[in-house]
């Protein structure tokens, strides 16, 4: 089984993004832990499988963070579920999981799926947009949604989610403090191996999206912040 556990580093793909056959290569074969495919806009079953077969090839574990219910399919390695903590909107905390539940909840085997308590903080990215999340917050607030995803709902992983903007490493620090079993998730801005080895003193798995699609090459070098923690 994938022991999530173990993971210090991951490439997010995103579906409705083009990548050449020789940009996969190198992510798959990059020594990265896992790569994630997920984003919050332009999701279909049909980019969704495309991906999936293209980094099947590969035996880098493959998962799929759900967005939306229709681009869920059989064939992942593991199934990413968020639930945004900081949403002012029921819908993206238990609203949409409620309706999949009811509709799926008997087919679905469990130990395949792991909840991520996401607490959204770059104001203008997509999924703070789309969520209506409350990213107005201070440390302490942030703080405290990391206890309440281990302590009161049992998550297996808190995410903190700068997309698109790299976030502050105090607040990765001050969040980090408050767990002992959930896995701490950090993404955002990673564009250097500097950053990726600040935001990974506190962070348990970083998460390296966007920069993959604009220079590769340094979206490859943070895979390097693997050497220092192992
Ligand atoms: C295996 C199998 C076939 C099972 C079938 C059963 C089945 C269908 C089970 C589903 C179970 C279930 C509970 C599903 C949840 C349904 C659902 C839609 C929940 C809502 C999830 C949610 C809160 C989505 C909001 C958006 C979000 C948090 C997305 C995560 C990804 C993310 C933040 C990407 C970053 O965005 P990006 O696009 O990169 O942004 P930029 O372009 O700005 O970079
Ligand atoms: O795309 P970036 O900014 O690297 O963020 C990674 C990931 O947290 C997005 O969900
Ligand atoms: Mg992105």
């Amino acid at each position: 089984m994938y022991d999530v556990r173990e993971w210090r580093h991951v490439f997010k793909l995103d579906p409705n993004k083009e990548i050449s056959d020789e940009a996969l290569d190198r992510l798959c074969e990059s020594g990265t832990d896992a790569i994630i495919i997920g984003g919050t806009d332009g999701i279909t079953l049909d980019n969704v499988l495309n991906l999936m077969a293209r980094v099947r090839r590969y035996t880098v574990p493959c998962i799929l963070e759900v967005s939306t219910i229709d681009s869920v399919s059989p064939g992942f390695d593991l199934y990413f579920i968020p639930t945004v903590l900081n949403s002012r909107d029921t819908k993206w905390i238990t609203g949409l999981h409620h309706e999949a539940v009811k509709e799926y909840g008997e087919l679905m085997d469990w130990d395949e799926f792991l909840i991520q308590g996401y607490c959204v903080l770059n104001k203008d990215c997509k999924v703070a947009e789309l969520t209506n999340a409350q990213t107005e917050l201070s440390e302490e607030d942030i703080a405290a949604y990391a206890l309440m995803a281990e302590k009161m709902f049992h998550l297996p992983i808190f995410y903190l989610e700068y997309s698109g903007a790299y976030g502050e490493p105090s607040i990765v620090k001050a969040a980090k403090s408050q767990l002992s079993k959930t896995i701490l998730f950090y993404g955002g801005g990673i564009e250097t191996v500097e950053q990726a080895e600040e935001m990974a003193n506190y962070a348990d798995v970083i998460v390296v999206g966007n920069i993959i699609y604009t220079d590769i090459s340094a979206a490859l070098r943070t895979v390097e912040i693997k050497k220092s923690y192992r």
